[in-house]
């Protein structure tokens, strides 16, 4: 089995736990379900940066990356540092990851904040809402086309984002539809973990123009960045080159920085 196939195999056990201990209806009393979310292609679309920051302890392809941190003291960071949005791991087992990463998150940015799971199940969205997310991330290698329209529309009915995510053409032909906002291709392989840009630059042309395009992994440099905006990209998601360093907000700066010069 590979790695996507045990994560999903275990999510589903998690997620029928869960169902039982915190029914739908504990959910709904969220203080926070009843909030107006922000818009993460919004904030794509008219920056000239757009950098989604992660927050990312540790992955099943590098191990521990940084487990010294404060998840607010991340998020304040990001956020000064003019990220376009944060992106928080709410994985356990592999990822290191909370629902209350994402509550903390909630209570200290306004920014947009992608819940960062492998969601298989309407529960997990409405979770997402509950926790403070503005964002959902669908992954197209691990649902069927049906899924991706039950599972989009249900987060839309609630205000949410969908960001879908494919690492080829046969997942991107799949998965196109209406009910997506932002399509973002992942430049690491999770069945293998092997990373290149070249994914994200050979799929590009086949991306609708109607969805922000949003490039995801293995990105550490400037130059790449400016090379993927060539290819039509208006976001970048980064975890690993921020969080392995004592102060990822200081990183985003400085590679903000960077960007606009
Ligand atoms: O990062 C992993 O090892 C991984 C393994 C299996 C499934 C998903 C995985 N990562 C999720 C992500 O997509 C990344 O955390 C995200 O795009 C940031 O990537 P990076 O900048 O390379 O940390």
């Amino acid at each position: 089995m590979n790695i996507l196939d045990k994560i999903v195999a275990d999510k589903r056990k998690e997620v029928d736990l869960k169902k039982s201990l915190i029914p739908i209806s504990q959910l709904e009393t969220s203080v926070l379900m009843k909030r107006t979310t922000a818009s993460l292609a919004a904030a794509l679309r008219k920056s000239n940066t757009g950098i989604i920051a992660e927050h990312k302890r540790r992955s099943p392809s590098k191990s521990v990356i940084n487990q010294n941190l404060n998840v607010q003291d991340v998020a304040k960071g990001y956020a000064d540092a003019g990220v376009c949005g944060m992106s928080v791991l709410t994985d356990g087992k592999y990822f290191g990851g909370s629902l209350d990463d994402l509550v903390l998150a909630r209570a200290s940015v306004d920014i947009p904040l992608l819940r960062k799971e492998f969601i298989i199940d309407e529960y997990q969205i409405m979770e997402a809402k509950a926790y403070g997310a503005d964002v959902i991330l669908l992954i197209a290698a691990i649902l069927s086309r049906e899924e991706i329209k039950t599972l989009s529309e249900s987060a839309k009915s609630l205000g949410l984002e969908v960001l879908l995510e494919v690492h080829n053409e046969e997942e991107l032909q799949k998965s196109i539809m209406p009910s997506l906002d932002m399509l973002g291709v992942n430049n690491r392989n999770l069945k293998t973990f092997e990373v290149s840009l070249d994914t994200s630059k050979t799929l590009s042309e086949q991306i609708p123009d109607d969805f922000v395009k949003v490039s995801e992994s293995g990105i550490s440099t400037i130059g790449a960045i400016q090379e993927l905006k060539e290819f039509g990209y208006q976001g970048f998601l980064i975890g690993e080159n921020f969080m392995k360093t004592d102060d990822p907000g200081a990183s985003a700066k400085i590679f903000i920085d960077g960007l606009k010069k």
